[in-house]
């Protein structure tokens, strides 16, 4: 295996009973890189992504992560925020970041800490009582302050206000490690395509691209956006 292949997958299949989820799904990401996984609504994002991070079992094929298959290797190495609040929000964010500090010995509460400032949340708030952008803004100040090879956002940034999206693009790119890569799926394409490396498409159940963002507006013409709504024009 080449080092700088972080994910491989080979032939990954995901069925919910008949229903197929994922196809065959072919796909390697090297290290460094920023990538967009970007599809309509049950094209198999969410389905992926739980893949990745070992909360499935495929139906066939195999997924590799710095060359494990997903366990605690992987898990040590991943850090990943699910699309849905998985936190005890009755907690105060300042105890939720020594619970993270406690679990991931590669958690920077300091780092934690800075972008909660910048970003104006008061840490003795508890959860529940934020509103929703800055709930995801705290999960994701959460998951990005560990030191990880690989961040896996499931759409991350659909809460927040336009206005601080930018901002928290900027502290997502400013904060980890050039070796490390984020895979972010998202709807928000307009928005985050200028941080994007590369992109992937899934189309029902399949992936119909995996292309560099730039080489997407050397050989289309086009804005990353403007394909998107092109290839899964309704
Ligand atoms: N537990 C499940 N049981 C049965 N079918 C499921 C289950 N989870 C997902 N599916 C189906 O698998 C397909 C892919 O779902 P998935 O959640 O991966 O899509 P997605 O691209 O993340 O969608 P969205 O953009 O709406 O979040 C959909 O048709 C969905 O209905």
């Amino acid at each position: 295996m080449d080092n700088n292949e972080l994910v491989i997958c080979q032939g990954l299949t995901k069925n919910y009973g008949k229903k197929t989820a994922l196809n065959n799904l072919n796909l390697t990401l090297g290290r460094g890189q920023f990538i967009g996984l970007l599809g309509p609504n049950g094209s198999g994002k969410t389905t992926t992504i739980k893949l990745l991070n070992g909360l499935l079992q495929p139906t066939s094929g195999s997924v590799l992560i710095d060359g494990q298959a997903p366990g605690t290797y992987t898990h040590s190495v991943i850090s990943y925020l699910p699309d849905k609040n998985y936190l005890n929000d009755a907690m105060k964010v300042n105890d939720l970041i020594s619970f993270f500090s406690d679990f991931y010995t590669d958690f920077d509460r300091v780092k934690a800490n800075d972008m909660l400032d910048s970003l104006g949340i008061d840490p003795l708030n508890r959860l529940k009582t934020l509103s929703k952008g800055n709930q995801e803004k705290v999960q994701l100040i959460l998951t990005m302050s560990r030191k990880a090879q690989l961040y896996v956002l499931d759409e991350p940034i659909a809460g927040v206000d336009p206005a601080a999206r930018d901002y928290i693009l900027s502290t997502i790119l400013s904060n980890y490690s050039e070796d490390a890569s984020v895979l972010l799926s998202t709807h928000l394409i307009a928005d985050v395509e200028r941080v994007l490396d590369e992109v992937i498409f899934l189309k029902e159940d399949a992936m119909v691209l995996h292309d560099t963002v730039d080489h997407i507006r050397e050989e289309h013409g086009k804005s990353v956006d403007a394909l998107f709504r092109e290839v899964f024009a309704c």
